[in-house]
């Protein structure tokens, strides 16, 4: 898939929830400075195999390696600690919280000591603010700020700084762009890139194609829970990887369908083209 060496593979990994085959034969690398975009239909599997990565689910059969050693995640703590850190569609962020307490929840700064010590509030705000606008989002200047507050777009850029910061070397962002507007989606893709630029590995699950083209460096099309296409960055035109992620079917086909069936619905007849 590419020249450099890969942060975290899957060879060959099946996925059953008992009788129930979830992910077939997946095989798939990610590696420091580029963007996997996992694409896929709701149903398709991606969030199966985003779980996978991160410690939720276990293979059933088949194989992780991280730094091109065998591995497994026990958990998704033991995944996290070694680096692969998932930000899901919300920003995973506590909206009573302030901004610089998210930021550091659960490795606070503190001041003091012995039994003296208390949370350095400023000192996280401070750090919290200056990182979120490293990536750009330079909107956020009160780390005091309640994160409920925040925009979705902002709340995800927060997550992802905070990820950042921590030093994870794979990101994964599950439908990062799904609920957002257009600003607010450009956003959370401009902080895609800022973090692909320091060399983290991220994989960006998507159903929407031009998000996806905004980004990815590599594709992979998911149909029920198989890879159905794997291409490069400029190999596949907007079109084909729309038709790609419709199991085929032309989406123009589908959308002259649909007009049809609502002209015929409202009782005018189809035009004809000829
Ligand atoms: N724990 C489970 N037990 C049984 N079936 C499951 C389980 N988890 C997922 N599935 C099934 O696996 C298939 C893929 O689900 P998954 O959530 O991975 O898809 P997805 O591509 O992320 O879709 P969406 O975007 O709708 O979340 C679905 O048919 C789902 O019902």
């Amino acid at each position: 898939m590419s020249s450099k060496k890969p942060i975290l593979e899957l060879r060959n990994v099946d996925k059953s929830f008992g009788p129930i085959d979830v992910l077939d034969n997946i095989s798939l690398n990610v590696s420091e400075g580029e963007v996997l975009c996992l694409l896929g239909d709701n149903g398709a599997g991606k969030s199966t195999l985003i779980k996978t990565l991160a410690g939720v689910h276990q293979p059933s059969s088949g194989e992780i390696l991280m730094d091109g050693q065998p591995t497994s995640f026990a958990s998704p703590r033991d995944a996290q600690e070694r680096g692969i850190a998932t930000v899901h569609q919300f920003g995973g962020t506590y909206p009573l919280m302030s901004i610089g307490r998210n930021f550091f929840m659960g490795s606070e700064p503190t001041k003091g000591f012995g039994p003296f010590k208390i949370f350095d509030r400023a000192k996280a705000n401070r750090i919290a603010v200056d990182e979120v606008q490293k990536m750009g989002i330079t909107r956020i200047t009160d780390g005091d700020r309640l994160v409920g507050g925040l925009s979705g777009g902002e709340r995800q850029s927060l997550a992802i700084a905070r990820a950042v910061f921590f030093g994870a070397r794979v990101l994964i962002l599950d439908e990062p762009t799904a609920a957002l507007g257009v600003k607010q989606a450009a956003h959370v893709l401009r902080i895609v890139n800022e973090a692909k630029k320091r060399g983290l590995a991220v994989i960006f699950t998507t159903h929407q194609v031009m998000h996806a083209m905004a980004v990815g460096d590599h594709f992979a099309v998911l149909i029920r829970g198989a890879i159905a296409a794997d291409f490069r960055k400029g190999d596949k035109s907007r079109e084909e990887i729309a038709d790609l992620m419709a199991g085929g079917e032309s989406m123009a086909d589908l959308e002259a369908n649909i007009e049809n069936r609502t002209e015929s619905h409202s009782g005018h007849a189809p035009q004809s083209n000829a």
